[in-house]
């Protein structure tokens, strides 16, 4: 298949695909030691992989060898089976999907304008384009009334931060990269920009490798974590429930922090727990789609010895104690939390 035969066959393939390094090595011109040495990682297509690791690293090298911004020394990248030094680092770049803290986006052009970045140079028609950038900007939440003619300084952080990931996504690449897309945002703002994260990406399934020096950051929103000490060396590759119940060594123990068994609870669905038939009238309800640490503050916040867990239409399902939490931290979690609960509606390719 020819370059450009490719390229359009991973775009069209919106929902996603595998990328492999293997053996990846950067040696940054007169630097006595590789920035990256002999990095290798498979990340399966639509998981979202975070990396987390401390300033100087290497996740922002090995994060741009994958779309060529940084040649790599030595080692093969593969998207969907190809090796992409083989390709055009252009057109390459047009088919992964970037998005950085500085966000990047063009500040003489409109938001319209900076969403239609890549359809244009990829010869869409006028029209197509204009219907891609409603839909995307729909899609992160911003009114096209309102946003698509505003230019980026008359947005707050927050969305200029979401028409970043607006234009990012506007061919619809089957790849994403983000380096700390919400790290120049406030506590709050972040925090609603991961959970629209969460559920944009369970519609449209991408390959994501998204980098964070925030390790609840991390816990929050991968399927896997890659925790990287120097040179990008993995310390350990995991769900983040494993990693929460099994840190491999202490250099991860210490990433992890305080708090471990909260971070775990705020993993598992109040449904995970055994539930008693007593229930008491007068405790607190929560949905059974919240999480044990949902449970846990309500339990702590109200001084009720349980709380009564319902069903969707409200329906009594059983009384939770704090005892019934801890007896899920101590059990095998780690078969059931390895799999993964994001639900992918698999986007149809344009
Ligand atoms: N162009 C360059 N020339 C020489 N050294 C570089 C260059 N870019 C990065 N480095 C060095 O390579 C190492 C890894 O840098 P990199 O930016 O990948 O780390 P990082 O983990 O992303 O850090 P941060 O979290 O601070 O962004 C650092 O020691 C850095 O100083």
């Amino acid at each position: 298949m020819t370059n450009t035969g490719f390229l359009s066959a991973i775009a069209r393939q919106s929902a996603g695909v595998a990328i492999e390094l293997d053996g990846v090595t950067k040696n940054y011109a007169g630097q006595p030691a590789p920035a990256v040495e002999d990095f290798s990682m498979r990340v399966e297509p639509g998981e979202l992989v975070m990396f987390v690791g401390p300033s100087g690293c290497g996740k922002t090298t090995t994060m741009k060898m994958i779309n060529r911004l940084i040649e790599p020394t030595s080692g093969s990248i593969r998207i969907d089976g190809k090796d992409v030094l083989s390709l055009d680092p252009n057109q390459l770049r047009r088919h992964v999907g970037y998005v950085i803290q500085q966000i990047g986006l063009f500040p003489h052009r409109t938001i319209a304008e900076n969403i239609a970045t890549v359809p244009r140079m990829l010869g869409w028609s006028k029209d197509r384009i204009a219907e891609r950038v409603d839909e995307l900007l729909r899609t992160v939440q911003l009114d096209p009334g309102t946003f698509a003619r505003r230019y980026p300084r008359q947005l707050s952080g927050g969305q200029q931060q979401r028409a970043g990931v607006a234009r990012a996504l506007a061919a619809d690449p089957p790849v994403m990269l983000m380096d700390e897309p919400f790290g120049a945002t406030d506590p709050i703002t972040r925090e609603r920009l991961q959970a629209e994260f969460l559920r944009l990406q369970a519609e449209i399934g991408k390959t994501i490798i998204f980098v964070t020096h925030d390790f609840d950051e991390a816990v929050r929103l991968g399927d896997r974590i890659a925790v990287l000490s120097e040179r990008s060396r993995i310390e350990q590759f995991d769900t983040p429930a494993n990693i929460l119940a099994n840190p491999a060594n202490d250099y991860v123990a210490s990433f992890i922090g305080q708090g471990a068994a909260i971070k775990r609870l705020a993993l598992i669905p109040v449904g995970e727990a055994r539930l008693a038939n007593s229930i008491d009238d007068r405790a607190p309800q929560i949905a059974v789609t919240a999480t044990l640490r949902d449970a846990l503050d309500l339990i702590v916040l109200t001084g009720s010895p349980t709380v009564t867990v319902v069903d969707t239409a409200g329906a009594p399902q059983g009384a939770l104690d704090h005892a019934a939490i801890s007896a899920v931290l101590g059990g095998p979690l780690a078969t059931r939390e390895a799999q993964p609960t994001r639900v992918n509606l698999g986007e149809e390719p344009r």
